[in-house]
């Protein structure tokens, strides 16, 4: 029979030890997960914590004690926002560091979208990079990575957030269901400071960052993308030759420059087009 006996990873690390075997698989995170883990063990009172995996603890027999116990996860979300250029994957990349410094089992997805910089890393406008993988959707994930790897993750991180249509869905899942903790990072907002996805899981978030970049105009904080250029999609996957940051007044002044020369433009479309 199945006894229950809650704990948590961080203080029961003499129940986990049978259980913190660490198992690279064949994806490039997996080495990356892998190397950093055995090159920063935690060490509690003589165990080497490599990476725990709370799924499995729940697999009683293994139990070194001989006893039943069943480890009940706790999944957490975290989101990250702002403009561009404001850093959040560098944020997103810097929590994933920390989490695997801890000893957590980790992965990152980004949306498959994002082809700017690299196919299957994460990187950030200063070329600060993380192997990734790159999904269209994030429903694909656990059949991607496998369901036993699925299981000993502990932290998901997402970048390109607004991208993925299914992202409510995942992060409810992978949080509530699955106990994972989970790192989203995207725009709160598009270039006509539009909602753009990544609001839709506020409600069920614990912690949102809203991050500033610099307006580019005036040096200020910036909380705004202002869209260079005349399309008008709202996806479109570009850097800082289409975007940049801006402040709230330059934002409004900005947009107001890019519809005179628009209406201008127009006007002067039907002059010629009527000679
Ligand atoms: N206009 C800009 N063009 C290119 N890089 C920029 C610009 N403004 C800021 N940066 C750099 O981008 C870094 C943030 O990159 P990143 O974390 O990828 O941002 P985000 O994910 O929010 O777009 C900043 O620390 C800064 O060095
Ligand atoms: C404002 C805005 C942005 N995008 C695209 C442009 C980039 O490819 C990403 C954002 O990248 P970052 O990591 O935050 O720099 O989103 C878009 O498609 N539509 C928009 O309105």
């Amino acid at each position: 029979m199945m006894k229950s006996l809650f704990f948590s990873s961080r203080t029961t690390p003499s129940i986990l030890s049978q259980n913190l075997i660490f198992k690279p698989n064949n994806h490039p995170l997996s080495s990356v997960s892998s190397f950093l883990s055995v090159k920063n063990p935690i060490f509690f009172g003589g165990l080497t914590f490599l990476g725990s995996n709370s799924s499995l603890f729940c697999h009683s027999s293994s139990n070194p004690d001989g006893k039943d116990h069943c480890y009940q996860p706790e999944g957490e979300i975290q989101v990250i926002v702002g403009p561009m250029f404001a850093g959040k994957t560098t944020t997103l990349l810097r929590r994933i560091k920390s989490e695997r410094y801890n000893g957590r089992n980790v992965a990152i997805i980004k949306s498959s979208k994002d082809t700017r910089y690299a196919l299957d890393s994460i990187v950030t406008h200063d070329g600060e990079k993380l192997p990734c993988w790159p999904l269209t959707a994030l429903s694909s994930f656990k059949e991607r990575i496998g369901l036993e790897e699925y299981h000993k993750l502990e932290v998901i991180g997402i970048d390109e957030a607004q991208f993925f249509d299914d992202l409510y869905d995942f992060c409810l899942k992978a949080a509530d269901h699955d106990g994972k903790t989970v790192i989203v990072a995207g725009l709160d907002g598009d270039y006509l400071r539009r909602s753009f996805g990544v609001l839709d899981i506020i409600p069920i978030a614990d912690s949102v960052t809203k991050l500033k970049a610099r307006c580019e105009l005036c040096g200020k904080p910036a909380s705004f993308t202002l869209r260079k250029t005349d399309e008008t999609e709202r996806e479109l996957v570009a850097g800082a030759d289409v975007y940049m940051p801006v402040c709230r007044h330059h934002y409004a002044s900005g947009q107001v420059v890019k519809e005179t020369a628009r209406t201008v433009l127009q006007t002067r479309t039907v002059h010629c087009g009527s000679l």
